[in-house]
């Protein structure tokens, strides 16, 4: 999309007692009429989120106002000291759900160098949107972040102009299609590898570890990605839809049915998400499929794994920490077993100091994690890159929230790579978790697939 003018700039008409200190950003909003979120995201070629989450929040934003990365263990508290001084000094004037967010996420593990699709991922990286569009049930707010109000006052004059004059809607197209697969991992190098796990499992080193593959599609069309995204809303608008898109980069995207953490306030909300079946062809073959997952010690174990470990994360910075009853998480194409969890933080904090405590949960990491990871190392022949990382967003007060990057793919140039995992414990069948897996990578190949 073409950039109106106007946009970033401190303006020097400014008067001086009036003017922000320094690098300081101001960020005013208004409301809009209905405006296409994909069509506003399609051309942009510099940095560009997407963020949808299952309770209907919509956010897309490009440009960049302020960016923050970050590298090994202390990531998480480097982007968290970064943004403070961003946010500490930035003036807003407008409604709650509008404000200023920075979007981004972090790779699997803290020792990550970008290469391959992966180029332009590092280890943590953030953006304040230059640019933000939020739409909830209530209705859709333009956002814009610059270093001057004039300036930021004219940019939001003229992106409204802009995008007012643009299409409410557009169709949400087709897919791409496929012209090739190439797997990482042969079906006797994934029985070989969960064997291997399972061996460390019955040694008494490792109790679960997660175990993934990336599969790479060739496209005969070009990845249009904020459509694909907006066609995942049909069949999985239960589940969290993302995309990222730094300036020099691929772009990361998908339909997570996990939440890593929500915060808001002292109030933090997570869930442990693990064991999975296919769906059926009808309501009693679906319920069949269930009871099965429901009542298989296997599962079970698998599932326990994760609700201990996400407790005892959080029972240290929590005043209460509740587990909520198990149920079954319905999508599309697969069903897992469930657990809601919720905490009150005893001493508030911010909410990547939440998600540095989880991730990687044993839902995607493992347990014990430093033996879970080497064991992932040793046996995986791919880069996780920011597959099954936190990947969201978090504002100026602390709060914020994180899907877990799983269903997801990294697209570049022609090519989509997907990644799909499953939990190994002792007894998990090594077949069955080739079967288990293929239907991880369903909710974007169909998209990819389809006419
Ligand atoms: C690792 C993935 O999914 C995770 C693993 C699951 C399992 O092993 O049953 C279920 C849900 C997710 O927590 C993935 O989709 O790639």
């Amino acid at each position: 999309m073409e950039r109106p003018s106007g946009q970033g700039r401190l303006d020097a008409r400014t008067p001086p007692g009036e003017r922000p200190r320094g690098n300081d950003l101001v960020s005013r909003s208004c409301e809009l009429g209905d405006v296409s979120f994909g069509e506003s995201l399609r051309n942009v070629t510099d940095a560009r989120i997407q963020w949808a989450t299952p309770d209907g929040l919509e956010i897309v934003g490009w440009g960049t106002a302020a960016q923050y990365s970050a590298a090994g263990p202390d990531r998480f508290d480097a982007i968290r000291s970064q943004a403070t001084a961003t946010f500490d000094h930035l003036e807003y004037d407008g409604p709650d759900v509008a404000r200023p967010r920075a979007f981004g996420g972090f790779s699997f593990h803290d020792g990550h160098e970008p290469a391959g699709p992966w180029n332009g991922f590092g280890a943590a990286t953030f953006v304040i949107p230059a640019v933000l569009l939020t739409r909830t049930d209530d209705g859709t707010w333009l956002t814009a972040v610059g270093d001057g109000r004039q300036s930021t006052e004219a940019s939001l004059k003229s992106w409204a102009e802009h995008l007012s004059s643009g299409p409410a809607m557009r169709p949400s197209g087709q897919g791409p299609g496929i012209r090739e697969t190439k797997r990482t991992t042969t079906r006797e190098e994934w029985i070989d590898g969960v064997e291997t796990a399972i061996d460390r499992i019955e040694s008494g080193q490792l109790e679960k570890v997660v175990l993934a593959q990336a599969l790479e599609v060739d496209l005969e069309g070009s990845a249009d990605v904020p459509s694909i995204v907006e066609r995942l809303r049909r069949r999985y608008p239960n589940c969290y839809r993302f995309l990222v898109g730094h300036e020099e980069s691929g772009t990361f995207f998908g339909a997570p049915p996990e939440r890593l953490v929500l915060k808001q306030g002292d109030d933090i909300r997570t869930e442990a998400l693990a064991g999975s079946v296919p769906r059926g062809g009808s309501p009693e073959t679906d319920g069949e499929l269930a009871d099965s997952m429901i009542e298989s010690e296997k599962v079970q174990h698998e599932h326990s794994v994760v609700v201990d470990a996400i407790r005892n994360q959080l029972e240290p910075l929590s005043r209460e920490v509740t587990i909520d009853d198990q149920r079954v998480r319905r999508l599309a194409t697969i069903q897992h077993l469930w657990t809601p969890i919720e905490a009150t933080l005893e001493n508030g904090g911010h909410v990547l100091d939440i998600v540095e405590a989880l991730h990687p949960t044993p839902a995607v990491g493992g347990i014990p994690p430093a033996i879970a990871w080497e064991t992932i190392r040793s046996i995986e022949s791919f880069d996780r890159g920011w597959y099954a990382s936190p990947v969201g967003w978090f504002d100026g007060a602390g709060d914020g929230e994180f899907a877990v990057g799983i269903r997801s793919g990294v697209a570049t140039n022609g090519t989509v790579t997907l990644f799909a995992g499953n939990g190994i414990v002792g007894d998990s069948n090594p077949a069955d978790e080739w079967d288990e897996v293929l239907l991880k990578y369903r909710p974007i190949l169909d998209e990819l697939r389809e006419p």
